[in-house]
C-alpha cells in the first residue's frame, strides 16, 4: 500500500492535479489485480493521457548502479557538479559543510541532500532534486548492514520540448563541469614505487602520500618569457587529445630538465604537476627489479599523471657509450647492445626504459607527461632524449636578476630595495644558483621588518661578492641556525 502511495504522491508533485490524481490512484490500485498484458496495455494509454497534463519528462540518476555495489559515476559526477555550482550554493538554504582536501582550514559547502535547485541553461529551466527511496523488501547485499539502507538518487526535470537540448547538449555540460570539479576538489597524490614489489609476488607497485608541494609557476625563480613557453605548452598538451588521436600517437609528452643542482628541476617538477593538477609518480628506478616490473608500474599509473625520474644519469649507466660485447665502448654513432647499459642495482635496462617511454604499453592509460631531470644531460645516451621522445628540453640555470625578484617577493616580500641595482649587477656578472639565493633571503624570523630585509640582502650582496659579511656572521650557515632556532 505504502508503494501505491508514494506512486500516487509522486505524480500529485508532478502537478497534475487532484482529479487526474486520484484517478491515477484508483487506476494504480487496480491492476493489482489485472493480467500483466492488460496492464501493460493500459499502462501505454494512460502514459499516453497523463503526458497530455504533465508536459514534463525527468531522468533519475541513482546513487548505486545495478549490481549494488558501485556507486555509480552518473550520480558522482551530478552530485560534483550541483556542489561546485556557485549560483546553487549562494541560493541554497540547507547546505554541507566539509573540509576542502589539502587546504588547511578552508571549508567547502555543499548541496544538501534535501535542497531543490533550479538550473538555467541556454536560458531553458531545469529542475534538479534529491530523491531518497527506502527499500520496501530487502535488497541483496553482501553487506548486511545496506540491505535496509535508503537509496538516493538525483531527479532532473524539464520541459518534453527541450528534450533534444538536454540529450544533445545539456547532459554533456554536466558531465564535463561535473568531471572537472571532482579534479578540483580531489586530494591529489604523490606515489613512490614499492623496492619490494615483484610481478611473480604481488603486493602493490605503488605507496602514496598527498601531494601538497606549494610550488607554482609564480613562486618559481625563472625568466617570465620560459614560464610563459611552459605554460603555453603544457596548456596545448592538456587540450590535445583530439590532436593526439588524429595523429595517431598516444597522449603523452616528455620534458627534460637539465642544469646545475640547485637551479630548480625539482621545484619546476612540482609547479607542473600543481599546473595541470596531476598525480605525481615519483619512479625510482634503482628499485625497479627488471624490465617486467617497470612496465607494470608504468600500467598501473593512472591518467592525468606526472610519471618522474629524477637525477636519470644516477639511475642507469647512461654514458652514450655503451660498451660492446667484448667491452669496448662504442664511438659516436654507433649502435650497440641498448640491453646492456643498465639501471645501477637493478636489472632495468636501457630498451626496457625506451619501451617504457614509447612503446605499446606507454599508450595505456593516456594523458601522461613524462619528465626526467639531471644534471649531466651530456652523459645521457642520445636514444633516451632524442625529440619525440624528449619532446621539450629545458635548460634551468644560475639565478638572474629576474629570478632574483621572484625570490626577494616570495621570501622577504619585497619588490623593491636601495640594494637591487647592485644585486643587479652582481647577479650578472657571478653564478649563483637560486637555491643558494633563496637560503640567503631566508629571514631569522617572519616579523623582522624592513631591517631584516636589508639585512637578508646586504648578506646576498656579500655572498656575491665573494665575501662573508663581517656585521651579520656569515651567509647560509648563520640563517639555517638563526632559523631553527626561530620557528
Ligand atoms: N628556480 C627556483 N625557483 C624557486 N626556488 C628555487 C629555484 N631553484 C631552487 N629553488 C629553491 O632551492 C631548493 C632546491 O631546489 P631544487 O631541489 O628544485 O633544485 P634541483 O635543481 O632539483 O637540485 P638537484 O639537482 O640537487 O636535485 C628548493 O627547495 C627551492 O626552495
Amino acid at each position: 500500500m505504502s508503494r501505491l502511495w508514494a506512486e500516487y504522491s509522486e505524480r500529485v508533485l508532478l502537478g497534475t492535479g487532484s482529479t487526474v490524481a486520484s484517478l491515477l490512484f484508483i487506476w494504480a490500485l487496480a491492476r493489482q489485480f489485472m493480467p500483466p498484458w492488460l496492464r501493460d496495455l493500459l499502462a501505454s494509454w494512460v502514459d499516453r493521457f497523463t503526458a497530455s497534463f504533465q508536459p514534463y519528462v525527468t531522468v533519475t540518476f541513482p546513487e548505486y548502479t545495478d549490481d549494488g555495489f558501485r556507486r555509480s559515476d552518473a550520480y558522482t559526477v551530478v552530485k560534483s557538479y550541483l556542489s561546485s555550482n556557485a549560483a546553487y550554493i549562494g541560493r541554497a538554504r540547507r547546505l554541507l559543510g566539509d573540509l576542502r582536501c589539502g587546504k588547511d582550514g578552508d571549508v567547502a559547502l555543499s548541496m544538501d541532500d534535501t535542497e531543490d535547485v533550479l538550473d538555467v541553461f541556454r536560458g531553458v529551466k531545469l529542475w534538479w532534486a534529491t530523491v531518497k527511496t527506502s527499500p520496501t523488501a530487502p535488497t541483496v547485499s553482501l553487506y548486511p548492514s545496506t540491505a535496509f539502507q535508503e537509496r538516493r538518487s538525483y531527479r532532473l526535470t524539464f520541459h518534453r520540448r527541450e528534450r533534444q537540448l538536454v540529450e544533445d547538449e545539456y547532459l554533456r555540460h554536466v558531465v564535463s563541469e561535473g568531471r572537472n570539479a571532482r579534479q578540483r576538489e580531489r586530494q591529489r597524490k604523490l606515489y613512490t614505487n614499492n623496492p619490494s614489489y615483484d610481478d611473480d609476488c604481488g603486493g602493490l607497485p605503488w605507496s602514496h602520500v598527498p601531494f601538497e608541494h606549494p610550488a607554482t609557476f609564480e613562486t618559481l625563480a625563472m625568466d617570465s618569457e620560459r614560464k610563459r613557453e611552459i605554460m603555453d605548452d603544457l596548456r596545448m598538451f592538456r587540450k590535445s587529445k583530439d590532436y593526439y588521436a588524429r595523429i595517431g600517437k598516444p597522449w603523452k609528452r616528455g620534458y627534460l630538465l637539465h642544469g646545475p643542482p640547485g637551479t630548480g628541476k625539482s621545484t619546476l617538477v612540482a609547479a607542473v604537476a600543481n599546473f595541470l593538477e596531476y598525480d605525481v609518480y615519483d619512479l625510482e628506478l634503482t628499485a625497479v627489479k627488471n624490465n617486467s616490473v617497470l612496465r607494470r608500474l608504468l600500467i598501473e599509473t593512472e591518467s592525468r599523471a606526472l610519471v618522474v625520474i629524477e637525477d636519470i644519469d644516477c639511475s642507469l649507466d647512461l654514458t652514450g657509450q655503451r660498451p660492446t660485447a667484448d667491452g669496448d665502448k662504442l664511438g659516436d654513432g654507433e649502435e650497440g647492445d641498448r640491453g646492456a647499459a643498465a639501471a645501477v642495482g637493478s636489472k632495468v635496462t636501457l630498451s626496457g626504459l625506451l619501451n617504457f617511454i614509447d612503446g605499446l604499453w606507454s599508450a595505456c592509460g593516456g594523458e601522461r607527461l613524462l619528465v626526467f631531470t639531471t644534471n649531466r644531460v651530456e652523459k645521457l645516451d642520445p636514444a633516451l632524449i632524442r625529440r619525440g621522445r624528449m619532446d621539450k628540453h629545458i635548460e634551468l640555470s644560475y639565478c638572474t636578476f629576474e629570478g632574483f625578484k621572484v625570490l626577494a617577493r616570495n621570501y622577504l616580500g619585497v619588490h623593491s630595495h636601495p640594494l637591487f641595482p647592485t644585486v643587479q649587477q652582481l647577479v650578472e656578472e657571478t653564478k649563483i644558483t637560486p637555491a643558494d639565493v633563496a637560503e640567503l633571503l631566508m629571514p631569522r624570523t617572519f616579523f623582522g621588518g624592513e631591517e631584516e630585509v636589508a639585512t637578508c640582502l646586504e648578506n646576498l650582496v656579500a655572498a656575491l661578492r665573494g665575501r662573508p659579511n663581517p656585521e651579520h656572521a656569515t651567509a647560509a650557515a648563520a640563517l639555517v641556525a638563526a632559523g631553527a632556532r626561530t620557528m
